[in-house]
C-alpha cells in the first residue's frame, strides 16, 4: 500500500479530552472494525508513547503500533478542534493519527500520511472540517470508507472453527481436540464455549487451565515453531491419561504457530496413527504422577525425535513414578549427574533443564523421574521382566529394558528409539501408544 488509506474511524472530540481517552477511543473503534485486542494494541500504542512522544508537528500527533496479525495498516483519526494536552508541551494536539499494521507498509502509510497533512493548511483543513465523509476526502481524495482492513488469522480461524463445529454435528460421537498454538486466539475460541461443542472440546497448548469455562484446557508448553510433530504432541498426552482412547476418532483442529492462527482441521484415527492397541483404556496414570510431568516428558522425547542432538538420532528411555520397586530394578551405569542437587532445581517441568536433559540423553540408560517430575537419576541400567508375549518382533534390548521395568513396578516408561524414532509409551506391562 502506498497511499493513505481511507480512516477505519474519524472521530470528532468536540469537548475537553487527555490524551489517554483519545487513544482509547481510537483503538476501541479499530478494534470493533478489525478483531484485533483493543487491550494489548492499546498497552503497545502506550508502551510505545511512553518512550518517545509520536507527536511531529506542534498540531498533529501520529501515535502508531506494529501489528502483523493485521492484513495492512489501519489508521483512525481523532479531530480534536480545541486541543489535547499530549505531552506537556504547548500548543496542545488538534489532530491525532493512529496507524496499527505489519511492518510489511506501516512505514510507507506513515509516510504518506505525513506527506498529505505537510501540504499548507491541510491541518486546518481537516479539524474544521463538518463530516468525517469531508475529512476522508481532504485525507484520501475519497469520501468512501474503504475496503475493511481485517485480523487475517484471526479470520481464518474463525473459519476454521466453523468448519470444526460442522463436521463435529455430522460425527457426533468425536471429541474435538484444538492444538493451540498461539495464545491470541483463544479469544476466538470463546465462540466454541458457547456452543453445543463445548463439552466436547479439549483445548491442548500453551494457554492457562480456565476454570470459568465449560472447555477443558490441558495446559503443555508451545509446540515446536515449525509445525512437526503438532498431532503427536497435541494426541500422546490424552491418550496416556485416558482422555482419548484407542476407539476415538478425533477432529483435530490445528494450525501453525507462525500463522498465528488455526488452519487446519482433520480427522485422526487415534488407534492406526497413534499405533494404540485397541482395547486398551489407559484411564489412569500411576499413583502421584502428574499429568503435566507425563506431558512434559513426552514433549522432551518428540524433541529429541526431531532434532535428536547435534543432527544425530537419539534414544532414550524415560521412567516416571515413585514406585519403591524401581530400586530393586534399576543400576546406576555411570555416576549419576543429578547427585548432590536440591531437588528443587532438577524438576523437569523446570524449561531451564531442557538442553541439559537433552544433552544427558546421549548416556546409555534411562532417566528416573519421579511423579512430581524430579529427576532422580540418568544412565540408569534397568533390569524389569517384559512378558515375552507383549514384545513385538524387532525390538531390542531398550524397548524390552522399557517395557519390562512397567511389569514390575507402578511406572509409566517412555522409550525413544534411536533407529527409528518412534516414541513408544509403556505402563502396566503393555504397550500403550507408539508414534
Ligand atoms: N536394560 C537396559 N536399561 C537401560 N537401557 C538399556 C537397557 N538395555 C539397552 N539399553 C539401551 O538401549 C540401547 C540400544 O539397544 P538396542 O539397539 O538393542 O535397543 P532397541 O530396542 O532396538 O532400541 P533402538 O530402536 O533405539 O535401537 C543401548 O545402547 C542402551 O543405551
Amino acid at each position: 500500500m502506498t497511499g493513505v488509506p481511507s480512516p477505519v474511524v474519524v472521530a470528532f472530540f468536540t469537548s475537553p479530552v487527555s490524551r489517554d481517552e483519545v487513544l482509547e477511543h481510537l483503538v476501541g473503534e479499530m478494534a470493533g472494525t478489525t478483531g484485533i485486542s483493543a487491550r494489548e494494541v492499546l498497552a503497545a500504542v502506550l508502551e510505545r508513547e511512553g518512550s518517545l512522544s509520536s507527536r511531529v508537528s506542534d498540531e498533529v500527533a501520529m501515535p502508531h503500533a506494529m501489528w502483523e496479525e493485521l492484513s495492512e495498516t489501519a489508521l483512525a483519526l481523532g479531530v480534536c478542534p480545541s486541543g489535547v494536552d499530549w505531552d506537556g508541551r504547548e500548543p496542545p494536539v488538534r489532530l491525532v493519527t493512529l496507524m496499527v499494521g505489519p511492518a510489511r507498509d506501516h512505514l510507507s502509510v506513515m509516510a504518506a500520511v505525513a506527506r498529505r497533512l505537510q501540504a499548507e493548511g491541510a491541518v486546518d483543513a481537516v479539524t474544521s472540517a463538518g463530516s468525517p465523509r469531508e475529512v476522508r476526502t481532504l485525507l484520501c481524495g475519497s469520501g468512501e470508507e474503504s475496503a475493511p482492513v481485517t485480523v487475517r488469522t484471526l479470520t481464518v480461524t474463525a473459519a476454521t472453527v466453523e468448519y470444526a463445529a460442522e463436521l463435529a454435528r455430522v460425527l457426533p460421537r468425536n471429541p474435538v481436540v484444538v492444538a493451540v498454538t498461539n495464545p491470541r486466539i483463544m479469544r476466538l475460541l470463546g465462540v466454541l464455549a458457547e456452543s453445543p461443542l463445548a463439552e466436547r472440546t479439549i483445548l491442548v497448548g500453551p494457554v492457562p487451565p480456565r476454570e470459568d469455562s465449560p472447555v477443558r484446557v490441558i495446559p503443555t508448553e508451545r509446540f515446536p515453531e515449525d509445525g512437526r510433530g503438532l498431532a503427536t504432541l497435541t494426541l500422546l498426552p490424552l491418550i496416556a491419561t485416558g482422555v482419548v482412547t484407542a476407539e476415538s476418532e478425533v477432529i483435530l483442529v490445528s494450525g501453525r504457530d507462525h500463522q498465528g492462527g488455526l488452519d487446519a482441521v482433520r480427522l485422526v484415527d487415534v488407534a492406526r496413527e497413534l499405533q494404540v492397541p485397541r482395547g486398551l483404556s489407559p484411564a489412569h496414570l500411576p499413583q502421584g504422577v502428574l499429568l503435566e510431568v507425563v506431558i512434559r516428558a513426552l514433549h522432551l522425547a518428540a524433541e529429541l525425535a526431531l532434532q535428536g542432538r547435534e543432527g544425530k538420532p537419539l534414544g532414550t528411555i524415560i521412567v516416571i513414578g515413585d514406585d519403591s520397586r524401581l530400586e530393586q530394578h534399576s543400576q546406576q551405569m555411570i555416576l549419576n549427574p543429578f547427585a548432590g542437587h536440591p531437588r528443587e532445581a532438577r524438576n523437569i517441568l523446570d524449561p531451564s533443564l531442557t538442553e541439559t536433559v537433552k544433552e544427558l540423553a546421549k548416556i546409555d540408560g534411562a532417566f528416573l523421574v519421579a511423579g512430581d517430575g524430579t529427576i532422580g537419576a540418568a544412565g540408569m541400567h534397568l533390569s524389569g521382566k517384559p512378558d515375552p508375549g507383549e514384545m513385538e518382533s524387532g525390538l531390542g534390548a531398550r524397548h524390552a529394558a522399557a517395557l519390562g521395568i512397567t511389569a514390575v513396578a507402578d511406572v509409566l516408561a517412555i522409550c525413544l528409539s534411536e533407529s527409528t524414532g518412534t516414541i513408544t509409551l509403556f505402563y502396566e506391562g503393555r504397550r500403550m501408544i507408539r508414534r
